[in-house]
């Protein structure tokens, strides 16, 4: 980690190499020209025999539903889902000798250092390589532009997805999440009914109920409280929504306004992605 350490104090050509040498054992294929990008037809971007697999970023506020559409996304693609928040609370939950210091920032809304983050980060990549598994879809990171700045350092970004629900609809999403604590299965209470007014249109979410064997078991995150929700959308709004302009400049950034719940923005989601006709895949990740 010492090489990440030096990288993230200066991003000089060493530094870089140093990490490039680092991420090798990752085989992120730090070479490899950037497949051509065309939101028409993003695949199948490197999905064929010997290639490698997609490597997608997914950008969005607090509550927006990051992670039920990556996670749907792995299981229809077969990459991991890799979502720094959860690698935050799996830090958290170990009690090592950084959760007091970690618990304190979650907590009050603000992000964990860049240096803690690209550890953690580092180091779930390098699991899945051990697994055999290539590809990724990243929730949560980047945050920041230094964050971008060190990916775009080490390997290639297929596509960047930009998901946006209205804002009204953020903050309930967020009050109404919930965890089971056994199986650790997400849920949302919250139903949503936006009443449509002078032309925009009206917006229904309906809760996501847990089966009746977890009911007993559900938990609240201690981030998903109100005033924190609040300071957390302030943060993604300063530090993360410039990352929309880093990407679209890139020409890598996918914009996508949720229409609604899960059963009416899945399959916009795939048509967006060119996966709408893979019916037998889409059964597989419902
Ligand atoms: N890339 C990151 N950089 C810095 N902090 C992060 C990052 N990812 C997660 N965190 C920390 O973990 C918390 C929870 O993240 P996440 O589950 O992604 O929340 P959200 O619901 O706000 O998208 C964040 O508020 C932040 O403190």
């Amino acid at each position: 980690m010492a090489v990440l350490n030096r990288l993230l104090r200066a991003r000089g050509t060493t530094a870089v190499n140093s990490i490039r040498r680092f991420c090798s054992t990752l085989k992120t294929e730090i070479d490899l020209p950037a497949p051509p990008l065309s939101l028409k037809k993003p695949l199948p971007l490197g999905r064929g025999t010997g290639d490698r697999n997609v490597q997608w970023v997914f950008l969005g506020c607090p509550g927006v539903g990051k992670g039920t559409y990556a996670g749907r996304l792995s299981s229809l693609l077969g990459v991991p889902h890799i979502a720094t928040g959860d690698l935050v609370r799996e830090e958290l939950a170990s009690q090592g000798p950084l959760a007091s210091e970690l618990a304190k920032i979650v907590n009050q809304g603000q992000l964990v250092s860049d240096e803690l983050v690209i550890k953690l980060l580092s180091k779930r990549l390098e699991a899945a390589e051990d697994k055999g598994q290539s590809g990724f879809i990243l929730d949560g990171f980047p945050r920041t532009i230094r964050q971008a700045e060190i990916l775009e350092d080490v390997t290639d970004i297929d596509l960047v997805i930009n998901l946006k629900l209205r804002e009204e609809a953020l903050l309930a999403k967020c009050l109404g999440r919930r965890i089971c604590s056994e199986c650790g299965g997400n849920y949302n209470v919250a139903c949503i009914d936006i009443k449509g007014e002078n032309g925009s249109p009206g917006m229904y979410m309906a809760p996501l109920l847990p089966p009746q064997h977890c009911e007993s078991k559900l938990i609240t995150r201690s981030d998903d409280r109100e005033e924190v929700v609040k300071e957390r959308l302030r943060v993604y709004n300063e530090m993360s929504r410039p990352l929309e302009e880093f990407y679209r400049n890139r020409g890598k950034l996918l914009e996508f306004e949720l229409p609604g719940g899960i059963p009416e923005s899945w399959p916009k989601l795939l048509r967006a992605l060119n996966l709408d006709d893979d019916e037998g895949k889409k059964s597989a990740a419902a």
